[in-house]
C-alpha cells in the first residue's frame, strides 16, 4: 500500500521528509497522519537520528523554558507542576470492555472519546517531536520499536537519553509500539493516561512528570508486559546486575517497587539495567537486556559516602536532567539528603524557596535522567544483543516489620508464589498519594498490570518449566526495624545479601532449611562482613534480623491466599504453594511458638 505524505510537507523541514518515505512504512505514515490531524501541530520535527536534530531538542527545551540551564557543562533542570510530581495511578487507566481485579480500567469506547478530546487541537502553536526507538538492543532478537510523539521538548529529550534511536530499523513495514503525549493546558484536573491495548497506542495529556509522559517507560511497561504473556517471555520491572560470587560474576535481576532498591541495587555490582528488564528463553536459559540506555533515578539521599557512583555522575560534566531539586542562584542544584549545607535560598517546582519556610527544598520524588554510559560500573554486555544469562531473581519489598533480610527460596514456582507474587511493600513518593501503606504489589508490576493476575502468573509458572535450569529466587528486605522504629540494617549491607546469593547461586555455600525458605548460616554472613566490608557482624545482629515472626508470616501467607482465592482461574499452583508454606509455618509455630531464632534452626 502507498499512503501519501502530502499531510507534512508544509509542516517538515529539511531532508527528514524522504528519510521517512524511504523507509516504505506506511503503518508509520498513517499513524503520523492521524496524529497531525488530531493535534493539529505548527510544525512536526522528526528525530531520524542525527546529532544535529539531538541538539536541536536540548536548545528547544532550554527555549522553552521546560529545561534551564547550570552551571556545569551539560547539566539542566525541569520543574514539574506541583500537582504532578509523580505517577498519577487514579488517571491511569486501561482500556478495556472487562473488569480485572486490582487493574484500574476504563471501558475503550469511553476512554477513547475522552482522551481524543483532550488531545484534540492540544498542538495548535506548537511544534510536535517525533522521535523513532528500540526497547532493548539493536539487531537482537528482544527488539521491539516504539514512536514517541509529543509536544515537549523536556519529554523528547529524555527520551533520546533514556532510549536506543533506530529510525532506520522502522524499514519496511515493521510494527511498532505508539506513544503521543501532549502537555495540554497543563490543567492537572484533566490528566490522563490511556492505555489501548488493542491498538498499541498510550496517549497522555496534561502531565509531564516522566513517569506519566515518557511514553517508552512506564507507559510502554503495560503493552510489553501483554506482549510478553502472548508470547511466553517476561517483560519485568527489575534492574539487571552483575555480583561476584568466587568464580565468577552472576547475573541477577533484582524486583523492588518504585522508591525501594533497584536503582540502588544496581549500583553495587557491575550495571546493565537499574528498573527494567525484557527476559527470554534461548537454548533453555534465560537471559536478560535492559530496554533503556539511561537512568532515571531518585535523587533525595543520594550522598558521596552511600552512593559514590551516581554521586560522580552528578557532579561531573555530561547530559545530566535535574528534576524537582532546588536550583540556587549560582546555577547550582541542592537536594535533600545530599549531607551538603542547606543553601539559604533558591527556586524549585513551587517557586522561590527559603531556608527559613521550613518547607523542603526538593520534592521526595526529585529525580535525575542520566545516559548509561556515564556510570562507572556499567557491565561489559549492557548492549548485548543477545543478553546475559540470568542465574538469580530478587524480590525485595520495604517491609518495616516482618520480612527477614535475605531469604532464598525452595524452587522456581516456590520463589514465583510465595517471595514474588506475595510482595506487599510500603507505597513511597513515587506515586502520588499518601506513603508508607503497606501495599500489595506482586511482582512491583501492580501498577502496570494490564491483565488479570492469573494469566501473568501462569505465565511465570510456565516460563519456569522450559528452563534447563530455573534462575534461584531470593526475597530481600533492606527496610527492616526494631522496636524502637530503627533500621536493623545500614545501607551498605546489601553488598552481603548479594555475595550470599551469588555463592547460593554457584553453590559454595550451605544454608538454614526454615518453612519459608533457606537463610544464611551465621558465621557465612560473619566472614562476608569481614570480607566485603571489614566490619565485625555479632551474633546479636544477626539473631534480631533473621529471627522469623512465624505468626505475622502466617497471617501475611493468610492475606495472600485470601486476595488470590478471589481470582477466577488463578493457577493451582499458587494456592498450592500457598497453603503448603501456611502449613509449615503453622507447624513450626506448634514447635517453636510465635517467633523462632536462626540459633534454635541451625540446630535442627
Ligand atoms: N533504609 C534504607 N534505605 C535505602 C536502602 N537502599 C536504598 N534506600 C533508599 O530507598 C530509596 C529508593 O531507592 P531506589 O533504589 O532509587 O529505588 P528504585 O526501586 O530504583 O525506584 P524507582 O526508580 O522509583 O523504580 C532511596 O530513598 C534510598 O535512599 C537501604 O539499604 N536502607
Ligand atoms: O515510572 C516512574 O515514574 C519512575 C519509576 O521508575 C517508578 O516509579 O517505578
Ligand atoms: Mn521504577
Amino acid at each position: 500500500m502507498k499512503v501519501s505524505l502530502d499531510f507534512l510537507n508544509d509542516l517538515v523541514h529539511g531532508d527528514a521528509l524522504k528519510k521517512l518515505e524511504s523507509l516504505n512504512n506506511y503503518r508509520l505514515i498513517e499513524f503520523l497522519s492521524n496524529v497531525v490531524k488530531l493535534c493539529e501541530p505548527d510544525s512536526v520535527h522528526l528525530i531520524t537520528g542525527s546529532n544535529g536534530e539531538k541538539e536541536y531538542i536540548r536548545k528547544k527545551a532550554l527555549e522553552s523554558g521546560e529545561e534551564i540551564k547550570l552551571k556545569t557543562s551539560g547539566h539542566t533542570i525541569h520543574f514539574d507542576h506541583p500537582l504532578d510530581q509523580a505517577r498519577a495511578r487514579e488517571d491511569t487507566f486501561i482500556l478495556t470492555d472487562t473488569k480485572i481485579p486490582y487493574v484500574n480500567t476504563k471501558p475503550r469506547n469511553e476512554g477513547l472519546n475522552e482522551i481524543l478530546a483532550l488531545l484534540k487541537g492540544s498542538m495548535r502553536g506548537r511544534e510536535m517531536y517525533v522521535g523513532f526507538y528500540s526497547l532493548g538492543p539493536r539487531n537482537s532478537p528482544f527488539q521491539i520499536l516504539a514512536v514517541q510523539v509529543t509536544d515537549s521538548p523536556y519529554v523528547i529529550h529524555s527520551e533520546n537519553i533514556l532510549y536506543r534511536n533506530a529510525f532506520e530499523d522502522f524499514n519496511n513495514n515493521k510494527q511498532f509500539l505508539r506513544f503521543v503525549h501532549s502537555k495540554g493546558e497543563l490543567d492537572i484536573r484533566k490528566r490522563r493516561i490511556m492505555i489501548d491495548l488493542a491498538d498499541n497506542t498510550v496517549y497522555s495529556v496534561n502531565t509531564t512528570y516522566a513517569g506519566n509522559s515518557v511514553g517508552l517507560k512506564k507507559l510502554a511497561l503495560r503493552l510489553t508486559i501483554m506482549k510478553a504473556v502472548e508470547e511466553g517471555w517476561l517483560s519485568e520491572h527489575m534492574a539487571i546486575v552483575g555480583f561476584n560470587g568466587d568464580k565468577g560474576t552472576h547475573y541477577f535481576t533484582a524486583s523492588f517497587p518504585s522508591g525501594s532498591g533497584k536503582t540502588s541495587t544496581s549500583m553495587i555490582g557491575s550495571l546493565i539495567s537499574d528498573d527494567l528488564a525484557f527476559i527470554r528463553e534461548f537454548d533453555g536459559f534465560p537471559k536478560a537486556v535492559n530496554p533503556e540506555i539511561g537512568v532515571f533515578g531518585i535523587i533525595q539521599g543520594i550522598n558521596a559516602r552511600d552512593d559514590p557512583i551516581i554521586w560522580e555522575v552528578l557532579h561531573k560534566p555530561g547530559e545530566v536532567i535535574f528534576s524537582n531539586v532546588l536550583m540556587t542562584e549560582d546555577g547550582d542544584v541542592y537536594w535533600e539528603g545530599s549531607e551538603l549545607p542547606k543553601p539559604e535560598k533558591g527556586y524549585n517546582y513551587e517557586g522561590r524557596w527559603s531556608r527559613d519556610s521550613g518547607k523542603p527544598a526538593s520534592h521526595p520524588n526529585a529525580r535525575f535522567t542520566v545516559p548509561l554510559t556515564s556510570f562507572q560500573n556499567l557491565d561489559g554486555n549492557w548492549d548485548n544483543p543477545n543478553g546475559v544469562v540470568i542465574d538469580g531473581i530478587i524480590f525485595g519489598v520495604r517491609d518495616y516489620s516482618t520480612l527477614i533480610p535475605v531469604v532464598e527460596a525452595f524452587s522456581w514456582s516456590h520463589g514465583v508464589v510465595t517471595i514474588g507474587a506475595s510482595m506487599e511493600s510500603a507505597r513511597t513518593s513515587a506515586v502520588i498519594g499518601k506513603s508508607d501503606e503497606l501495599e500489595f504489589n506482586p511482582m512491583a508490576i501492580l501498577d502496570f498490570m494490564p491483565i488479570s493476575l492469573s494469566r501473568y502468573l501462569r505465565n511465570y509458572l510456565n516460563f519456569g518449566k522450559r528452563l534447563r535450569r530455573s534462575p534461584k529466587i531470593f526475597g530481600f528486605n533492606y527496610f527492616l526495624k526494631d522496636e524502637n522504629n530503627k533500621f536493623l540494617n545500614s545501607k551498605e549491607d546489601k553488598r552481603i545479601w548479594v555475595s550470599w546469593a551469588a555463592k547460593r547461586v554457584e553453590e559454595t555455600t550451605d544454608a538454614i532449611y526454615t518453612p519459608i525458605g533457606f537463610i544464611p548460616f551465621y558465621e557465612d554472613l560473619k566472614a562476608l562482613y569481614k570480607r566485603v566490608l571489614g566490619k565485625e557482624y555479632s551474633k546479636e545482629d544477626y539473631e534480631k534480623q533473621f529471627t522469623i515472626k512465624l505468626r505475622r508470616y502466617l497471617e501475611k501467607t493468610e492475606r495472600i491466599i485470601g486476595i488470590y482465592l478471589k481470582f477466577e482461574d488463578i493457577p493451582s499452583e499458587v494456592i498450592g504453594e500457598l497453603e503448603m508454606q501456611r502449613k509449615r509455618i503453622i507447624d513450626y509455630i506448634s514447635k517453636y511458638g510465635d517467633s523462632v531464632s536462626p540459633f534454635k534452626l541451625e540446630k535442627a
